[in-house]
């Protein structure tokens, strides 16, 4: 089995650079328009200078300045143009890329395997695929005026040259100023930038957790704890956003610094050169308006160095998401072979452990079972005694640290692990402890097992598990929205609906996690029947905390431990007079008891 990491990975600079130019090229026709408005748009800044210089020498001259008026109107009114076109053609440019680059992390995230997710934490995926996106994507703006910038400087070093060399030479003395700040400040950027996102990944995650476990935190009075903890994690955020602000601030100095440099320079070299009659007064001022104009671009490209560092720190996480190692393509000829109909499930020598290491603690501890085609094994047992591993393991949620799950049929038996999760998903329909309501309608909330499905088709399957009855009395029906801030869904609707969609879905196979277990004992036993509908007819593994529900399975297992400590029918177990027999009477006589022997 591959280690997985730990972390989500963040991939090197390099990496997302050629990502970010494979996704621009990719929009060949957008790159094009953005680059010619771009350097026609640029071109236009330099001239308008040069043409003013020269309006200097022919006023000085008393040459006639109206045919240089109508080049300079002509010039003007092109740039203003090229410029409005250059700026929208960039910034559609960059809403692809973005747009792109956000689709692939949310549908990479949206397939990432369980484990590496689990062990990530979600607040890491939920900061890249929001904040980080968010960050990236609001660079959009930033990436075409630093494209423009970018142009516009080339140009100008272009137009410095046409007038004199020795101007443009006294012009590129703002360079080593400019190079020594940046060497300062680069790699200071990006590890205060990467840590600033680090630290606001782990505010999220604390965050989230808390949100999460709200009832826990009330219940045990954590309130306060948990709220130092968020406001520890937020002090972090902000001291790790102050760092980097400091150290921009001291940049940005160097840089007014740097400018006031150049520009005595120039203005003293051309003093020179007008005294010695090598060049004109035009000349100057046209090389002084140029540097002047050239102010704004080279600023934005220095300091966009801020902005852009973070853009790319949050561009490396996106990649190391988008670069996360897909799971290897199933063989065609096993998902081929695995059988459709008439499945049953083989459990052999199932090992787990949610930590690393030989010394990590198992909580499947070398589980033998078999269930065999259209029959039903309840799963009971202690809390902690693994019954939720165990049916996470079997509905293929994550793969097991050691042993097989295998779908048997009557052309053999295929691993579990062998297939993708479509595959699995066809075969094997799982109902997990917490039952979650997409936001939309109810139709599409229930149609997500089976897009296409007709509301004849979601009646009958809402039929199945009871919950037609209220869907049809709602005013809206199956149009009514749902989720949050939509119609509130009891703990039980919320189960019937994903027991509706199991029904739709119609897998061989059925793993059912607590799925009554939330329900208070009336609405319960409703829930019950459901999912007894919903298992009649297919192979079923039903962890019960209820044992009226594990009554009516065909065969029972208790689990603990971590291991499978008896197992047979009800009838057999209550004989055996072990384990279950005392569990069985520890619930008869509990209060639901004259109900529980009535289900039996
Ligand atoms: N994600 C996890 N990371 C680490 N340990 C876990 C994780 N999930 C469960 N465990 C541990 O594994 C053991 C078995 O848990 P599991 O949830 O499978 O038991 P269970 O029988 O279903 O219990 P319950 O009835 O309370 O849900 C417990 O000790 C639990 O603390």
């Amino acid at each position: 089995m591959n280690a997985l990491p730990t972390a989500l990975p963040v991939a090197p600079g390099r990496r997302s650079a050629a990502v970010l130019a494979r996704t621009a090229t990719a929009h060949r026709g957008e790159l094009a328009a953005a680059l010619t408005t771009t350097v026609l748009s640029s071109g236009g800044t330099v001239v308008l200078p040069l043409l003013l210089g020269r309006a200097v020498d022919v006023v000085r001259a008393g040459d006639p300045l109206t045919p240089l008026l109508v080049q300079l109107s002509v010039v003007a009114v092109l740039t203003a143009v090229t410029t409005a076109l250059a700026r929208r053609d960039a910034e559609r440019l960059g809403a692809s890329i973005a747009a792109d680059l956000r689709e692939r992390v949310v549908d990479r995230s949206l397939r990432m395997n369980p484990r590496l997710l689990e062990r990530a934490g979600s607040g890491d995926v939920a900061s890249r695929v929001t904040e980080d996106v968010e960050l990236f994507t609001s660079s959009v703006q930033l990436g075409a005026n630093v494209l423009t910038a970018a142009i516009t400087v080339v140009l100008s070093a272009v137009g410095f040259w046409a007038l004199d060399w020795r101007l443009a030479l006294a012009f590129c003395v703002v360079f080593p100023v400019y190079a020594l700040s940046l060497r300062w400040y680069l790699p200071k950027a990006g590890p205060l930038y990467a840590n600033e996102r680090a630290v606001a990944a782990q505010r999220s995650q604390v965050f989230l957790q808390s949100l999460h476990g709200a009832s826990t935190v009330q219940a045990y009075g954590m309130a306060d704890l948990q709220g130092e903890r968020v406001r520890a994690a937020s002090a972090r955020t902000v001291g790790a956003s102050r760092a980097a602000l400091g150290t921009f601030a001291r940049f940005s100095m160097s840089m007014n610094g740097a400018e006031a440099v150049g520009l005595s320079a120039l203005l003293l070299t051309g003093f020179q050169l007008v005294r010695t009659g090598t060049v004109t007064v035009g000349a100057v001022t046209a090389a002084a308006l140029l540097f002047h104009r050239l102010f704004g671009p080279l600023g934005t490209l220095l300091l966009s160095f801020d902005e852009v560092s973070r853009a790319a720190a949050a561009l490396n996480r996106l990649v190391g998401v988008v670069d996360l190692p897909e799971d290897p393509a199933p063989q065609a000829d096993v998902v081929a072979r695995a059988p459709r109909e008439h499945v049953g499930i083989r459990v052999r020598g199932l090992t787990h452990s949610y930590a690393d290491g030989p010394d990590a603690p198992l909580v499947l501890r070398g589980i033998d079972v078999e269930v065999p085609a259209g029959t039903s094994l309840a799963v009971v047992g202690e809390s902690g005694a693994g019954k939720t591993t165990l049916a996470a393991v079997v509905g293929g949620v994550f793969p097991a640290t050691g042993g097989t799950v295998e779908l048997t049929g009557a052309r053999g038996a295929v691993d579990l692990t062998d297939l993708d999760a479509g595959s699995v998903r066809e075969r094997v329909g799982v109902i997990a402890q917490e039952s979650h309501v997409f936001t939309g309608t109810l139709r599409e909330d229930l149609t997500l097992a089976r897009p296409g499905a007709t509301d004849d088709e979601v009646h009958a399957a809402l039929r199945v598990v009871d919950g037609d009855d209220w869907v049809s009395a709602l005013p809206a029906g199956l149009d009514t929205r749902v989720g949050p801030g939509e119609l509130p869904l009891s703990q039980a609707r919320a189960q019937q609906l994903a027991l509706a969609r199991l029904v739709l879905r119609d897998p061989p196979v059925v793993v059912l996690d607590e799925a009554t277990a939330e329900a208070g004992s009336a609405g319960a036993r409703d829930l019950e029947q459901s999912a007894e509908a919903v298992v009649r007819g297919r192979t079923a593994l039903v962890v019960a905390h209820r044992l009226s529900q594990a009554a009516v399975c065909d065969r029972i297992a208790v689990m603990a431990d971590g291991e499978i400590a008896e197992i047979g029918t009800h009838a057999e177990l209550l004989t055996l007079g072990g384990r279950y027999a005392r569990l069985w009477d520890t619930w008869s006589r509990t209060a639901q008891a004259p109900q529980a022997a009535a289900d039996t």
